[in-house]
């Protein structure tokens, strides 16, 4: 089971708290000029990954410090806790086996005393044949034509995955046009459903519960569409499958069992990409490049089981968040993919982040007197540059940032990737080394003395913002499992130190009840009075325009 230690009480938090009146004004410039080894010291490559984190407000003993503070906190034991299926979701009383998913090794997970692998290698067969048939057109539509087009509806972890991978990998992707409908606003579904043929489209209902409301009427405004289009009740077998862990709501929703794709109550929604809610993935990207993900995501996993804390990237990255978010009280991070296929990533990991240590009780039930989870946030690359980095550079806040660029492009097109990295590389320099007031002078060299002293202070970079930079070699299927698979455990090592439960969401709850109790009220044309004045007003408001 997983510790319970307030991590502000143990000897590595005073430690911590008595070196940041050291490094408070400490400038990274001057790290760098006092130490040519720098660069080697804090930075480390993991196959095709390379994270420099070397532009940090850190020296060795910050490390060494945060690495105690780990081992105080009883990381190693929780590490084990989570990959041995011990029940660490306490509060939904759950396992948190996702790595099993990913187990390329094989080697059993024993979940209460059963092997849960063969189940995981049943449905990933089941997926490779189903993806196989509808990539190969042997899978026929109900009037015998080849599926063109695979509509994913869910929400949540039951979309962001899907969304961003299939993104992330398009330069892998085959003859399949993916489409995802998450909102409940019907726009979504409506503008989706314009662009595809009933005869020809596969809609796939990813559900862990199989009764979340957005999926659930989404989907069947789908069938609804579908059977208007003249198919009979029968061809919705060979037009929807279902991704959930939920068989009841599965058949009683229409779909055949036979076309159900399972996953399992200790999978979290967050973290279900590697399940069966992976399918638009395979279909989109093959199963082949499916099953590539997922080694590099095993990779990671293992390297994360095993590396010492000193040489382990999630353990490194969580660690330096901490040292933020508790100690410089940074309050959020940005996460920059230099990439446009990545341009969901930022997306998906503030669910990831957000969701998982957005918490204010910690394991005891008691009220946190700390900060737990930032707010996470990003754009690719250089579209943000034009629109948000004014703020990083020159704003009042201390935002670290993760940099991440591919080496080689997928599209390498004149000189175009070297000039986006040129800009990767510019940033995270700009934004450590700053630029002084003797510099912003000389630089505006025999301009007269007024004007100058005049406009100087505006075009002074303080510098000292923190970055890592994570360079890969390409974005491959492989790659991106691992680098997914790096942040989800920065997360989980993050979730151990604030002494919270990562795994469960109670707090999307109350709006989702409350929604529940006004939506009937919606339905009525009388005036409602049973909340607050504004509630009531904006309701009855909405009642008189609609
Ligand atoms: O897969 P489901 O059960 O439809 O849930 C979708 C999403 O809803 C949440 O429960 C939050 O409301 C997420 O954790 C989950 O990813």
């Amino acid at each position: 089971m997983l510790s319970k230690i307030n991590f502000t009480q143990t000897q590595a938090y005073e430690y911590l708290s008595n070196h940041l009146v050291d490094m408070a004004d400490m400038h990274m410039k001057d790290l760098f000029a006092k130490d040519p080894e720098r660069f080697q010291k804090f930075s480390i490559l993991f196959n095709d990954i390379f994270l420099d984190y070397s532009k940090n407000r850190i020296n060795e003993k910050t490390m060494a410090l945060l690495m105690q503070l780990a081992k105080e906190c009883e990381l190693e034991n929780a590490i084990n806790s989570m990959f041995n299926g011990e029940k660490i979701n306490e509060t939904e009383d759950r396992a948190v086996l996702h790595t099993a998913l990913r187990n390329r090794s094989n080697t059993p997970v024993i979940f209460e005393g059963k092997d849960v692998m063969p189940e995981v290698n049943g449905v990933l067969a089941k997926m490779k044949k189903f993806s196989e048939a509808i990539i190969s057109g042997s899978w026929k539509g109900y009037t015998g034509k080849v599926i063109t087009d695979v509509v994913n509806i869910g929400i949540g972890g039951s979309d962001l995955g899907p969304v961003m991978v299939t993104e992330g990998l398009k330069s892998y992707k085959n003859h399949l046009q993916m489409h995802f409908v998450s909102n409940v606003d019907g726009t979504h579904i409506v503008e989706t459903l314009k662009k595809v043929n009933p005869e020809t489209t596969l809609f796939l209902v990813a559900s862990k519960t199989f009764t979340t409301q957005e999926t659930m009427t989404n989907a069947h405004s789908a069938r609804n569409w579908f059977l208007e289009s003249g198919a009979a009740d029968a061809d919705v077998a060979k037009h929807f499958a279902a991704l959930s862990t939920n068989s009841d709501g599965v058949s009683k929703f229409g779909i055949d069992t036979e076309n159900m794709f399972e996953f399992w109550d200790w999978v979290g929604g967050r973290y279900s990409l590697w399940s069966a809610i992976g399918l638009p993935i395979a279909l989109s990207i093959g199963f082949e490049n499916f099953e590539e993900l997922l080694t590099g995501a095993h990779e990671m996993d293992n390297h994360f089981r095993t590396a010492e804390f000193e040489q382990n990237m999630p353990v490194i990255l969580a660690l330096i968040g901490i040292w933020y978010n508790n100690f410089f009280e940074a309050e959020t991070e940005a996460i920059l993919p230099y990439d446009q296929y990545m341009h969901r990533f930022a997306a998906y990991f503030q669910q990831g982040d957000m969701e998982s240590n957005g918490k204010h009780v910690d394991r005891n039930g008691d009220e946190v007197n700390y900060q737990t989870g930032p707010v996470i946030w990003g754009e690719p690359g250089t579209n943000g540059q034009h629109a948000f980095y004014q703020l990083i550079h020159q704003g009042t806040k201390l935002i670290p940032c993760d940099f991440i660029a591919p080496a080689k492009s997928h599209n390498p097109l004149g000189e175009h990737h070297k000039m986006l990295l040129s800009n990767f590389f510019a940033q995270t320099e700009a934004l450590m080394n700053g630029k002084t007031e003797e510099e912003v002078l000389e630089e505006m060299g025999d301009k007269n003395q007024e004007s100058r002293d005049k406009i100087a202070p505006f075009k002074v970079f303080e510098g000292n913002r923190s970055t890592n930079s994570i360079l890969v070699k390409l974005i491959t299927p492989k790659t991106l499992g691992s680098l997914i698979v790096m942040y989800e455990h920065k997360i989980f090592v993050q979730g151990i130190i604030w002494n919270i439960f990562s795994f469960d969401q109670w707090g999307v709850e109350l709006g989702k009840q409350l929604a529940g109790k006004i939506l009937p009220e919606l339905k009525e044309n009388n005036e409602v009075n049973s909340h607050d004045s504004s509630t009531n007003g904006l309701i009855n408001l909405y009642k008189e325009w609609r």
